[in-house]
């Protein structure tokens, strides 16, 4: 397989905070309709390794290429209209909107051509509104002011205005932070679901939820890949026992 067959294809990526190499010389990728479920202790880069991708943070040096497009060099708005979305820890929903004009808003504007009929527009929306509130559990919950949401429904939400902007690549830093095992298993559900038309990245330290999801691990520790393949393969790694499941 050439890399150009990849989604995500990232090449000798390094970045550097005063001479501390928080990632480093790092290769991953990621097929399409991947689920990649990163993980490693704490520290290794695995924030930082999104931060990147999504342009939060730029690269000391090395290749960021999603469908062979170089990211490196572009704008964080400019990578989430090439097709990549992010949801960070804490969710960052309207608390006093509800549901339904949460994913309303996050809408992508502007794809349409201006001057089409308004009520074309509205139509669109909304059926992509029902359709991302059933994928992500809230469809009978449409009118509810999501300040009143459990937690693990604050993240769905937080997934389904992500969803909204039909991502190709999602990327989720632990995303079950905090949420009941009905939930826990509710978004192992959910991840499974959406995966099947787009590529997902997660980081997460739940090995049981990670058992659920995972197609494909990657163990990073101080900023490099310290073991990559099947879930089974990794947890009978001895490095990846010595510095991160033995603890
Ligand atoms: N902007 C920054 N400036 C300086 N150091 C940073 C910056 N961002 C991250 N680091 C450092 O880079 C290292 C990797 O951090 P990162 O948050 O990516 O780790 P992580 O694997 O996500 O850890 P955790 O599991 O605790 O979230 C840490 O030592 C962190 O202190």
């Amino acid at each position: 397989m050439s890399n150009t067959d990849f989604i995500l294809a990232i090449e000798d990526l390094t970045v550097s905070f005063d001479g501390f190499k928080a990632v480093d010389k790092l290769n991953l990728y990621v097929d399409k309709n991947e689920l990649r479920v990163v993980i490693g202790p704490n520290g290794a880069g695995k924030t930082t390794v999104l931060d990147l991708i999504c342009g939060k943070t730029k690269s000391t040096s090395g290749s960021i290429k999603f469908k062979n497009k170089e990211l490196t060099k572009l704008a964080e708005h400019e990578i989430v209209r090439a097709g990549v979305g992010r949801k960070f820890q804490t969710p960052s929903i309207y608390e006093n909107l509800t549901v339904y004009q949460n994913l309303e808003v996050s809408y992508p504007r502007g794809r349409s051509v201006w001057g089409s009929l308004l009520f074309k527009r509205s139509d669109d929306v909304m059926t992509r509104v029902y359709k991302v509130a059933e994928e992500i559990l809230l469809k009978d919950l449409l009118d509810m002011e999501a300040a009143l949401l459990s937690h693990g429904q604050k993240q769905w939400l937080e997934i389904g205005m992500l969803l909204m902007q039909e991502p190709e690549l999602l990327m989720l830093d632990e995303p079950v932070a905090g949420m009941s095992a009905k939930e826990r298993d509710q978004t192992a559900d959910l991840l499974n679901r959406i995966c099947q038309n787009r590529s997902v990245i997660v980081i997460e330290h739940d090995m049981e939820f990670v058992k659920k999801i995972a197609h494909k691990v990657t163990v990073l520790h101080q900023g490099k890949i310290l073991a990559e393949g099947s879930m089974d393969k990794v947890q009978a790694d001895e490095k990846v026992i010595e510095v991160y499941l033995g603890h």
